[in-house]
Parts: C-alpha cells; sequence; structure tokens
C-alpha cells in the first residue's frame, strides 16, 4: 500500500504555493480537530498549514498525524515534508535557491552558559538534531538537479550556482544546496547572531522556525521526515523590506512541480 505524503508549512502563501506545484488540482478539503484543515490533492498528498514557530506546527502536525492513525485507510503517512521559505546563509543558500536539509537541528534548544551554549544532548536529555535518510535526500536531490538540467544547463542545481532569475514556474530552475537546516523560535536580526549559529554549525545552509516541531511529531508517529526550504532572505541584520517573499515562493512552487513528476508520485517509503 502506498502511503499519503503530508506536506506541512506555517503560512497560507506557503501552501498555495507547493500546491500549485504539485499540479494535482484543486485539493478537497478536511476538518481536522483543532480548527485545521488538511488540503488532500488526489487522495494521495495532504498539504497543511501548521502556524509560524515549533510549538505551534509540532501540535498541527502531531493532529495530523494522529488523525491518520485513527482514522485513515492506509494507517499512518509514508513521509512528511517541512516545506516553506527561510533564511539562507551565505555563500550556500542565496536568495531564490532552495536548501534540501541533510538534518533538521534545534539551534537554541538548550542553554546559554559562562563558557558558551549547550544543546539539550548536552544537558543530558531531549535531542536537537533529527536525521534525514540519505536514500531520500539522494532522491530529492536527484529530482531537482535533473528538473534544473532539463531547464537550465550544466551548471544549474549545483549549490554555488549562483542567484537565479526570478523563479517562474517552467523557467530556470532554482539551485539547491545539501545541508542541515536549523530551526529558531526568533528570526536571526543581527551580524553577532548570524556568526554565531555559522560558528556552532558551520555546514547549515538555512535557518527557519518549523522543521524541528515538525520532525519531532512525525519521529513520534515513525514517518520520515525532510525539511524543503526556499531562501527569501540572508541570514543576518534584519532588513525585512530586502526579504524577496515572491521569489522564494516562486521557488518552493518550481521545486514541488519538479518533486511531483517523481518523488512525490512514487512516494519513498522506508525499508
Ligand atoms: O507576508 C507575506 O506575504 C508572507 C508570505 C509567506 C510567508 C511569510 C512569512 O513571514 C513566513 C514566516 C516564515 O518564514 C520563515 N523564515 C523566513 N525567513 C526566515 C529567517 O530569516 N529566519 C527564520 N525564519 C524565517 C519562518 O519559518 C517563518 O515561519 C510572509
Amino acid at each position: 500500500m502506498v502511503h499519503r505524503i503530508l506536506i506541512v508549512t506555517a503560512v497560507a502563501a506557503e501552501a498555495d504555493s507547493v500546491s500549485a506545484g504539485l499540479g494535482l488540482g484543486d485539493p478537497g478539503l478536511l476538518p481536522l480537530p483543532g480548527g485545521l484543515t488538511l488540503r488532500r490533492h488526489r487522495d494521495r498528498v495532504d498539504v497543511l498549514v501548521g502556524g509560524v514557530g515549533p510549538a505551534a506546527v509540532a501540535a498541527a502536525t502531531g493532529t495530523a498525524l494522529a488523525h491518520e492513525a485513527l482514522t485513515g485507510d492506509r494507517g499512518r503517512y509514508g513521509l512528511v515534508v517541512s516545506a516553506g521559505i527561510a533564511g539562507g546563509f551565505l555563500p550556500a543558500a542565496p536568495v531564490g535557491s532552495v536548501v534540501v536539509s541533510s538534518a533538521i537541528v534545534a539551534a537554541d534548544l538548550g542553554a546559554e552558559t559562562p563558557d558558551g551554549y549547550l544543546a539539550v544532548e548536552e544537558l543530558g536529555f531531549g535531542r536537537s538534531v533529527h536525521h534525514v535518510p540519505e536514500a531520500l535526500t539522494d532522491r530529492i536531490t536527484t529530482a531537482l538537479t535533473a528538473g534544473s538540467t532539463d531547464t537550465a544547463g550544466p551548471d544549474a542545481g549545483t549549490p554555488d550556482a549562483g542567484t537565479p532569475d526570478t523563479a517562474a514556474p517552467g523557467t530556470t530552475a532554482p539551485p539547491y544546496a545539501l545541508a542541515p537546516v536549523l530551526t529558531v523560535s526568533t528570526v536571526t536580526g543581527t551580524a553577532r547572531r548570524a556568526a554565531e549559529l555559522a560558528e556552532r554549525h558551520p555546514t547549515a545552509a538555512a535557518e527557519a522556525m518549523e522543521g524541528f516541531g515538525v520532525a519531532e511529531a512525525a519521529a513520534a508517529h515513525g514517518v520520515p521526515v525532510v525539511e524543503i526550504r526556499a531562501v527569501s532572505n540572508a541570514v543576518g541584520p534584519r532588513d525585512r523590506a530586502a526579504w524577496r517573499i515572491g521569489e522564494a515562493l516562486g521557488a518552493l512552487r518550481h521545486t514541488f512541480e519538479l518533486l511531483s513528476r517523481t518523488v512525490l508520485v512514487e512516494p519513498w517509503e522506508p525499508s
């Protein structure tokens, strides 16, 4: 049996981009407890607006996962995806590019001490990292690379391919990076904080506010999880006017267009 896929975003604009990219037509609307609504596409892919921040989205994702487990005809979801826009660390993730998570990291779940930051593991409880199965990221990056070479020539699809043109669907595919994505409860707004995070997580390519919450809920239900983010702004000194939300939403849509031809048609199932 092929399990459904659950894609969770923070806000409706992100869900609209994902849904448009899927190209599966108008979804059916399925009310869930807690005032949530699942957008069900062709009985295969569910898109959920889960709210901003790790706590809201963990509650929403947990509700959807429990609902499927208790009332669904397929037992459980086969895959959960945390999707949306994000801040990007330069040079790995310029505005308009996409980051596929190799790991989902709670970057502020721990304790400050006079000697520096301690993650929860170092405090003796909990976890701050979810590793994403390589078999899953391989399938995703293969699809994105194929999409890039289809439409944009040999350099597209590599992390250092540079800032793409505005990502209108059907034109240049966004370049991507495969790297850890950080989850923060507070958007980084200073160069000092950005440098702290980069020092602690030198391979991270993006920060957003939901991935770890989605991952905790997915892990509690034994479902694999990946985070896919389109970069709207650089991580650094706050400049909200510089956020390129339209460009990022276009890249998000294009990414799901590419995935819907492959990964989301033949869903990855853990062995
Ligand atoms: O105003 C709009 O039209 C609009 C459309 C789509 C999304 C938004 C958001 O504000 C989404 C908030 C969401 O974005 C993530 N995000 C984006 N950049 C960063 C960042 O630098 N650091 C942390 N998070 C970021 C985050 O996941 C928020 O949930 C507005």
